[in-house]
């Protein structure tokens, strides 16, 4: 299998204005094959974004990326602080589709000219009717209304701007994109759409590889081949997606996958088993394994020492308990050490505030089948 990306020692920081130095992403290593989507998870606040900036090259003030070598389809960018990272590498080697991407483009600014924009940024001379031609081109690849590239973004419903911004941040066929929380606002269908889309992408080459960042677990098991689950700042565990979901080494991935909400006839009185506790502040993250004193499994060692790294690049576990029990699933039962049953309302069991719910139903329902307001 080819490697796509090799990221070794990623390690980012925010300097905030009392000095203070924030590590969000601490000594993190990574690979993804050719074809793969790697799936990013994690409690609000592990990192995931900011891994995201550092793997796109987007990082900016107060963010600063003090170590770390990429090497994508073989060509090596080493970070810190006084790396020069090439123009010709955002938007063609890696792309970053941002959190709130289909919100942030300006209400004045029909599609067709962000696709100008994007082109231009890369490459000055490129004539507006080149850049169209290709974005018609890629729409009609990819089964979208081509007339889109006429509309301002209040004319497109939820799912297709997000498709549409999706498909113009890859015009210039990044080898890996990076999407950052991409169906999060969404209902579930256009979930699906933009799902299906990103996969006849990765089909089609418009890119050789996904990092789909998102702490909707069940969206992630559906859309990627592996997942790393991130703990502040660290990978706790990286694995392929069905093994990680369903045989955990990890036992913080196994509290994740124990406080995932899952509506059901019953779940009114369901019992969720929630994670005691909280992430760390990262200013003073505590010592040894910085899940420990949420873990019930937690040792001696682990209070102390740097867990282990076990497995290998593609499929590891940072954790004593795995070092003891190699290739073993974690007790589910035994990882949670004080038990704080919640009694969920229907909107909580889907994620959702009840307004959210509402709003989001409602805005879907005016849409039109191909998601272009006529
Ligand atoms: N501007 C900032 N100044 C200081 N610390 C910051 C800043 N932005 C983020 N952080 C810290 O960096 C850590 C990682 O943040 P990041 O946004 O990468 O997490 P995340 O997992 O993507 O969270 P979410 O799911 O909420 O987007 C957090 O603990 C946060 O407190």
């Amino acid at each position: 299998m080819t490697r796509l990306l090799e990221a070794r020692g990623l390690e980012a920081a925010y300097y905030t204005p009392d000095g203070s130095r924030v590590v969000a992403v601490d000594d993190v290593s990574l690979e993804i094959n050719d074809g793969e989507v790697l799936g990013i998870a994690g409690e609000s606040g592990c990192g995931k974004s900011t891994l995201g900036a550092i793997l796109s090259l987007t990082a900016r003030d107060p963010l600063r990326v003090e170590q770390g070598t990429l090497i994508v389809d073989g060509q090596q960018q080493v970070l810190g602080p006084r790396s020069r990272v090439p123009r010709t590498w955002r938007g063609s080697v890696v792309s970053l589709l941002p959190q709130g991407a289909m919100n942030s483009i300006s209400p004045t600014m029909r599609v067709r000219d962000l696709v100008f924009d994007v082109m231009r940024a890369h490459d000055r001379g490129v004539k507006r009717s080149d850049a169209l031609d290709r974005a018609r081109d890629r729409f009609a690849e990819l089964d979208l209304p081509v007339r889109a590239l006429d509309a301002y973004p209040h004319q497109l419903s939820g799912g297709m701007k997000q498709r549409v911004v999706t498909v113009v941040s890859t015009l210039l066929n990044p080898r890996l994109l990076i999407a950052d929380e991409p169906t999060s606002a969404l209902d579930v269908s256009s979930q699906k759409a933009l799902i299906d889309m990103l996969l006849q992408m990765l089909e089609n080459k418009i890119m050789s590889g996904v990092v789909f960042i998102t702490h909707d677990l069940p969206v992630l098991r559906t859309v990627s081949d592996r997942i790393a689950v991130m703990y502040a700042g660290k990978i706790a565990e990286i694995g392929d997606a069905e093994e990680i979901a369903t045989a955990p080494r990890h036992p913080y991935s196994a509290a994740l996958l124990n406080s995932v909400l899952v509506p059901e006839p019953s779940f009114r009185r369901k019992r969720v088993k929630g994670i005691p506790g909280s992430p760390p502040n990262l200013l003073h993250p505590p010592d040894g394994c910085r899940f420990h004193p949420r873990c019930g499994l937690a040792t001696d060692a682990c209070r102390t020492k740097q867990p282990p790294q076990v497995g290998d690049e593609l499929r590891f576990s940072a954790c004593f308990w795995s070092a003891e029990h190699p290739g073993e699933t974690v007790p589910t039962d035994r990882v949670i050490p004080i038990e704080e049953p919640t009694m969920i309302s229907p909107q909580h069991a889907a994620g959702q505030e009840p307004d959210d719910h509402d709003r989001l139903l409602g805005t879907e329902s005016l849409s039109t089948d191909s998601g272009v307001a006529r």
